[in-house]
């Protein structure tokens, strides 16, 4: 299983770092566009090998994608992060050109890759990829979702002062700072509902702190974060090379799905072997269906501004 990471900066090396550790890859190439940066965050990466516990051979290269041939899974996190008090939707002028190239590229030498977006604005690049690559839906993911359940999940233990390892739930819709709908209703504590255990007002802030997790992280560090989300891109790379046939969150491209046409936006998808195996279908109240009709919205007011 070779997995290619294109973009070897705070997430790329972040991603590379978590597939390492869980060990089931037996190579990682990471590529960017800066000179000799892969190779120095791979060979930093490899020496972490007999302290760590892996046998995953980790490589860098430059701009070279002959050496990213033969690619299983590809994870395109090249591009800028945002800056506190931007959106992610203003990366789009810079990013959507780098997507476009790297996407292209990356197919060139790896006809049968499966292709996991990651740079922002994710669901509108992850439509770009659909749009310019043609390849089949099913090998084009975007990673989102998974990420605001991980920080939905931290949330709901903070607020209910329990260990996350008793906290399920998830969030769908778009990636970004208003257009995401944290499934409070269906959020759980050990199968019991957190409805049971805390008041309307709590959860509503929960879901608020959800939306706004990259935000809050960005003010924080000053640039967007990297840990959450190479951890939530390596659970999915996992299910995918692995074929767990595992449930995620994910951006993929909908023809009438929960009432949706012609875009990517993040709903219930099963990761295995083919990539997006199967869209999930789950029964929402009027409420959530209208949130998530609002946020395709938004979504799709960014994919107005793509140039093909
Ligand atoms: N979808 C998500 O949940 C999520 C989470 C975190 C970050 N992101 C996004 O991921 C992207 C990367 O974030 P980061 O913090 O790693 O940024 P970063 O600046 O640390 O790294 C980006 C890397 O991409 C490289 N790069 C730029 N153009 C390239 C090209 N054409 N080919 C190859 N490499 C190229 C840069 O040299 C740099 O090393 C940002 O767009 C950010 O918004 C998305
Ligand atoms: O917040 C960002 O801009 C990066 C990423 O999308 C995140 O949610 O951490």
């Amino acid at each position: 299983m070779k997995i290619t990471i294109v973009g070897a900066g705070a997430v790329g090396a972040s991603c590379a770092e978590y597939i390492a550790i869980k060990n089931f890859a037996s190579e990682v190439m990471l590529l960017d566009i800066k000179e000799g940066y892969a190779e120095g965050k791979a060979m930093d990466l490899m020496q972490t090998a007999s302290l760590n516990g892996f046998d995953t051979k980790l490589t860098g290269v430059t701009s070279d994608y002959s050496k990213t041939a033969g690619s299983d899974i590809a994870v395109i996190t090249s591009g800028i992060p945002r800056k506190p008090g931007m959106t992610r939707e203003e990366l789009i002028g810079i990013n959507a050109g780098i997507v476009k190239d790297v996407s292209s590229n990356l197919i060139k030498h790896s006809p049968n890759v499966i292709l996991m977006v990651v740079s922002n604005p994710m669901d509108t690049m992850t439509y770009l990829v659909h749009k310019v690559t043609g390849l089949p839906k099913n090998r084009i993911i975007g990673m989102g979702g998974a990420l605001d359940s991980a920080r939905f999940k931290y949330r709901l233990a903070e607020a209910l002062e329990a260990p996350i390892s008793d906290v399920d739930g998830m969030v769908i819709g778009g990636h970004s700072d208003t257009g995401m709908v944290p499934l409070t209703r269906h959020a759980t504590r050990n199968s019991i509902k957190v409805s049971e255990f805390l008041s309307d007002e709590r959860l509503t802030q929960v879901a608020e702190d959800t939306k706004v997790g990259g935000a809050t992280l960005t003010k924080l560090l000053g640039t967007s974060a990297w840990y959450a989300p190479g951890a939530a891109v390596s659970g999915m790379v996992q299910a995918i090379a692995c074929d767990q046939k595992k449930m995620f969150p994910c951006s993929t491209f909908l023809e009438g799905e929960y009432g949706l046409k012609d875009i990517c936006i993040g709903v219930p998808v099963i990761l295995g072997k083919n990539g997006i195996e199967n869209i999930v279908g789950i029964d929402l109240t009027d409420a959530e269906k209208a949130k998530i009709q609002e946020s395709a919205e938004g979504v799709r007011k960014t994919n107005g501004l793509l140039q093909f």
